[in-house]
């Protein structure tokens, strides 16, 4: 079953429209990549979900059921703005979230040191979050998001303020939810870990859904049917209809179009040029699809 079905979402503020009629389906366990330019509604989005705000029509069933406060105990949320109170103790504040949470106290003790203990800052939990460095309140943050072991877990640009040690750490956490049967929902223009870690996106823009589907799908229909080709060449003239991309030590690399052949039959036109040294079909990468997208769809 999905874990979130939202159909015909729409919200404004004002006269401005922050969703026009997004459906999304989330499935369960994997993690979904909610992508979009600055602005387009992805945050707006995530409140609904999270019940800080309401949307003006259209409905959002977690597990088949009604949205509703219920839920907010199978959701754990990092907003993109974090809150954490400065002034109270790392162990303090995340007994405190846990025990928002409905967590026991004995439970809310365990899973406060686990976490520590997991992302090590076991030695700061004395400290005030103040004197943290910034990655450090981060990953207080993180925790306090995942603390409940939530079903459905809602982030908003996870990685922001974590030097690449740390987000790499924070990337591991989540592949381990995933596999754990967590669904994880990430919201971020950081591309790469899109391309890393997502099994599912979709893409808003301009308040509408622009693009959804398996990375896997949407990447085969990117797809243009070019192949960049490095070849030691025989002495033949570069023909016309071959995209020249560098001409180096005696090599040629140049792309060249499938044009509904197979592979193989474009290799057979390419065989008499010299020896082929290169073959690759060029897949194009989430970030240019996500450009391409927006260009497509922005008046
Ligand atoms: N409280 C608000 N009052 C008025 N307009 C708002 C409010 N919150 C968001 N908006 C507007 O709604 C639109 C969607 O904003 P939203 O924050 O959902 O975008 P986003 O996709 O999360 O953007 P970003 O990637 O920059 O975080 C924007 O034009 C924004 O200015």
């Amino acid at each position: 079953m999905n874990i979130l079905t939202i159909t015909a979402l729409n919200k404004s503020y004002g006269d401005h429209k922050a969703l026009t009629d997004v459906d999304l389906t989330i499935p369960r366990g994997g993690v979904y990549g909610l992508l979009g330019p600055n602005g387009a509604g992805k945050t707006t989005l995530i409140r609904i979900v999270n019940q800080i705000i309401e949307a003006d029509s259209g409905s959002v069933l977690l597990n088949g059921e009604q949205l509703s406060s219920k839920h907010i105990r199978n959701i754990g949320y990092l907003p993109e703005e974090r809150g954490l109170y400065k002034k109270m103790k790392v162990r303090e504040q995340l007994l405190y979230f846990a025990q928002l949470k409905n967590l026991s106290s004995s439970q809310a003790h365990e899973k406060v040191d686990k976490w520590l203990k997991k992302l090590d800052i076991a030695n700061w939990a004395e400290k005030k979050i103040e004197d943290l460095s910034k990655g450090m309140a981060q990953k207080v943050q993180f925790i306090s998001t995942v603390i409940h072991d939530p079903e459905l877990l809602i982030l908003d640009e996870p990685f922001s303020g974590f030097d690449p040690v740390n987000a790499e750490i924070i990337k591991n956490e989540i592949l381990e939810l995933k596999s754990q049967g967590t669904t994880v929902v990430l919201s971020t223009h950081r591309m790469e870990s899109v391309e890393l870690l997502c099994d599912h996106i979709a893409m808003i823009n301009k308040s509408q859904k622009v693009l959804d589907g398996s990375v896997g799908e949407i990447r085969d229909q990117a797809k243009t049917g070019t192949f960049m080709v490095e070849l030691l060449p025989d002495g033949l003239p570069f023909p016309a209809h071959w995209e020249m991309v560098r001409q180096q030590e005696g090599k040629w690399k140049f792309k060249a179009l499938l044009e509904g052949r197979e592979p193989n039959e474009l290799l057979n036109e390419i065989l008499p040029f010299g020896q082929v040294i290169g073959f690759t079909e060029m897949i194009p990468t989430i970030e240019e699809i996500f450009i391409q997208k927006v260009k497509e769809t922005t008046p």
